[in-house]
């Protein structure tokens, strides 16, 4: 059993009259990716900020790494490394100047970790840029050269590739997945892009209004949306009479474009065209689908719960 990197048991957060978490639990373990999924204010930054010490509950224990007392748990802080809201970059500097800078003020040893670390994260050849120079995904790599300067056990990322482009939302994802496999630090992420996040997360929380949805690891996620079957038909309410009176307990749905949707199809693809053709109905097109995070995310909000 991978050990706890996190434990959030009933967290709640107000601030004023405003609560932005209801008895929250997530668990995140060593080596996970874990990806924070929500709406705007569904309490996304309000829990890493938890986690970094910008913010603190009003209401339940948050342990890290085994430590729920506050001044252990402020200890292990140091063993994290976060992007939380904009890192503050000093304009004027070169980006070797501010990785230079943060390391001082936090009392990192050896001038040779800047070295690496701009390695790392490719920034070596641009080292000399001044930041105001800087695009969006240099930034953002900057911001997680940061982050990285202590060693951290655990990354904690809000939203890292806001605002980058297709080849920039790469470099950062490759980048992850490398510090993930080859350090094996683990990394609790949120965005909007859950395309991207898809790629990435080996864990998912829903997060909606405060309240934590659902948590569920990509494996399961993956098993239980085992998709439907895409089968535009000629005749879809015709076909659909079929289905039912072929196999009874059939989960489908007629969209609007003539297709039926056969929830997680238990038979071969040719049993259903089969069907279309021996009824002389004609078969438009046929697509074996798997539900996208996206989707089943769509679901989540729309039902509350699933049974996945
Ligand atoms: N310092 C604060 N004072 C008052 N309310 C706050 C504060 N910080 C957050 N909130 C409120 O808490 C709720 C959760 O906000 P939070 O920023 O955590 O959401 P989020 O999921 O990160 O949203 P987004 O995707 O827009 O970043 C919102 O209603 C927000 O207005």
């Amino acid at each position: 059993m991978r050990k706890y990197v996190i434990e959030a048991k009933n967290i709640t957060k107000k601030f004023g009259n405003v609560t932005a978490l209801r008895n929250v639990n997530i668990t995140v373990r060593q080596g996970d990716i874990y990806g924070l999924i929500g709406d705007n204010g569904a309490g996304k930054t309000t829990f890493m900020k938890l986690l970094t010490g910008q913010a603190y509950s009003t209401g339940g224990e948050l342990e890290l790494f085994g430590a729920y007392l506050e001044n252990e748990l402020e200890k292990n802080r140091s063993r994290t490394g976060a992007i939380v809201e904009s890192p503050g970059f000093y304009p004027k500097l070169t980006v070797e100047q501010n990785l230079e800078y943060y390391r001082i003020q936090r009392g990192i040893p050896g001038r040779k970790k800047v070295e690496e670390t701009l390695k790392e994260i490719g920034l070596w050849e641009g080292r000399k840029k001044k930041c105001n120079a800087l695009s969006m995904g240099m930034k953002q790599r900057l911001g997680l050269g940061i982050a990285l300067l202590g060693e951290p056990e655990l990354l904690i990322l809000d939203e890292p590739i806001n605002g980058l482009d297709p080849s920039g939302i790469v470099e950062i994802r490759n980048l992850l997945l490398k510090l993930n496999r080859d350090k094996n630090i683990t990394i609790v992420i949120s965005s909007h892009i859950l395309s991207e996040l898809e790629q990435l997360a080996t864990v998912y929380g829903f997060l909606s209004r405060g309240w934590l949805l659902k948590e569920i690891t990509a494996e399961k996620l993956h098993e239980c949306c085992t998709g439907y079957l895409k089968i535009a038909v000629t005749e879809p309410e015709r076909y659909a009479a079929l289905l039912e009176k072929e196999w009874g307990d059939i989960h489908y749905q007629v969209m609007p474009d003539n297709a039926v949707h056969i929830q997680n199809p238990q038979l071969p693809t040719e049993a259903y065209s089969t069907l279309a053709f021996r009824n002389g109905i004609g078969v438009l097109e046929l697509e074996q689908r798997h539900m996208t995070l996206e989707e089943y995310y769509m679901n989540l909000k729309e039902r509350g719960r699933l049974s996945c």
